[in-house]
């Protein structure tokens, strides 16, 4: 499962998928009447419009680039698998209510649900498996694969995806509104108490993204041996007026050339496959506003997508949460 496109780069199809997108109380934690108003005066009037211009220049003869990965793993996934495998989104098309009714016809007694997020946050874990079980009603078992930040089989080709770049390393995560944080906090006096919350050790760190993040950040590094004075961290996509995790990549990057760095390359190790947010607001805008700002150069890494290895993390996740004893 994975966030998911609208069907088309236009303005009435936007206006669709995003409003199924923002009503989700996971991603705009309000109460309804302020999330309603929000959405619909706020945000519908103008959005639409501006995010089918973005998805036009990333549109493929595909289609949407993250559609298009996800598909290509999961017919990879079908392949090492005898079991049916569906691949569902949480908005838009193919929907995870659809994917999940086929398996159901399938005759399948027990789902393993794989939440394409490696890091857990409520705006995506969270919502994927409130989603999957309140559609599944009982109807079969659910065990889900937990965030998998840290595992080899994504850690390792992310590494390996910098041998040879001599650049400075943006590591830029899809931001999230720091109310988040700390509303997943189990123990609600950990995230964000102090400024080293994530590098001290706590039952928080299971649901705090940020943690996720920077242990992800860490061990890429670790794995690849690159010098740390070299890589840096950013927080990208924000939406709204809201304080969201900092700091924010677009500042980052107007910010680097200034302090000497004018040769960059950026990895985005929180989406699994490129898509809007790595190809059109990173190698698009961000590209543009690093040389603006005096940069030299800017190259791209590429996420997973849909080659051989990350087909394999999938399978050997899969594999693992399939060899857990049945909940
Ligand atoms: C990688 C993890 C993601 C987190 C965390 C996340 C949080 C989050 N997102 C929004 C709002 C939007 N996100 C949009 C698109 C989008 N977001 C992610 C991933 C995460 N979002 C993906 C993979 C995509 C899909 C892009 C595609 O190629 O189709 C959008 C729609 C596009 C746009 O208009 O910008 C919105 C809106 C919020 C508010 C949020 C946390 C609260
Ligand atoms: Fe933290
Ligand atoms: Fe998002």
């Amino acid at each position: 499962m994975n966030t998911g496109s609208p069907d088309a780069p236009n303005e009435d199809a936007l206006r669709v998928y995003l409003k199924q997108f923002l009503m989700d109380p996971f991603v705009v934690d309000m109460p309804f009447p302020m999330r309603y108003a929000l959405i619909h005066w706020a945000i519908l009037p103008k959005r639409p419009a501006e995010s089918a211009k973005a998805y036009k220049e990333i549109w493929t003869e595909n289609g949407s680039p993250l559609i298009h990965y996800c598909t290509q793993l999961a017919k990879g996934l079908q392949t090492r698998f005898s079991e049916p495998v569906e691949l569902g989104m949480a908005y838009g098309n193919p929907s995870f209510k659809q994917g999940i009714e086929k398996l159901l016809d399938a005759g399948v007694d027990e789902i393993c649900l794989l939440p394409m997020f490696p890091h857990y946050a409520m705006a995506t874990f969270g919502s994927c498996v409130a989603g999957v079980m309140t559609a599944l009603k009982k109807r079969a078992a659910l065990r889900v694969v937990p965030p998998f930040y840290l595992d080899p089989t994504y850690i390792r080709p992310l590494a390996e995806s910098l041998t040879g770049v001599e650049e400075h390393i943006l590591f830029s995560y899809h931001g999230l509104p720091e109310r988040h944080l700390k509303k997943t906090d189990p123990t609600k006096s950990h995230c964000l108490a102090t400024d080293d919350c994530c590098e001290t050790d706590s039952p928080a760190h299971a649901t705090c993204y940020r943690h996720q993040c920077m242990e992800t950040t860490k061990a890429i590094i670790a794995v690849a041996d690159l010098p740390k004075e070299r890589c840096g961290v950013s927080f990208q996509s924000r939406l709204g007026r809201a304080k969201w995790m900092e700091p924010y990549t677009e500042e980052t990057l107007q910010k680097l050339p200034s302090l000497g760095i004018k040769k960059l390359a950026v990895i985005c190790p929180a989406f699994f496959c490129d898509c809007l947010e790595t190809l059109e607001e990173i190698e698009i805008r961000g590209q543009e506003t690093f040389m603006e700002a005096g940069g030299e150069s800017f190259r791209m890494i590429p996420c997973l997508n849909d080659s051989p290895a990350g087909i394999h993390c999938l399978e050997t996740l899969m594999a693992d949460a399939a060899n857990w004893p049945s909940a």
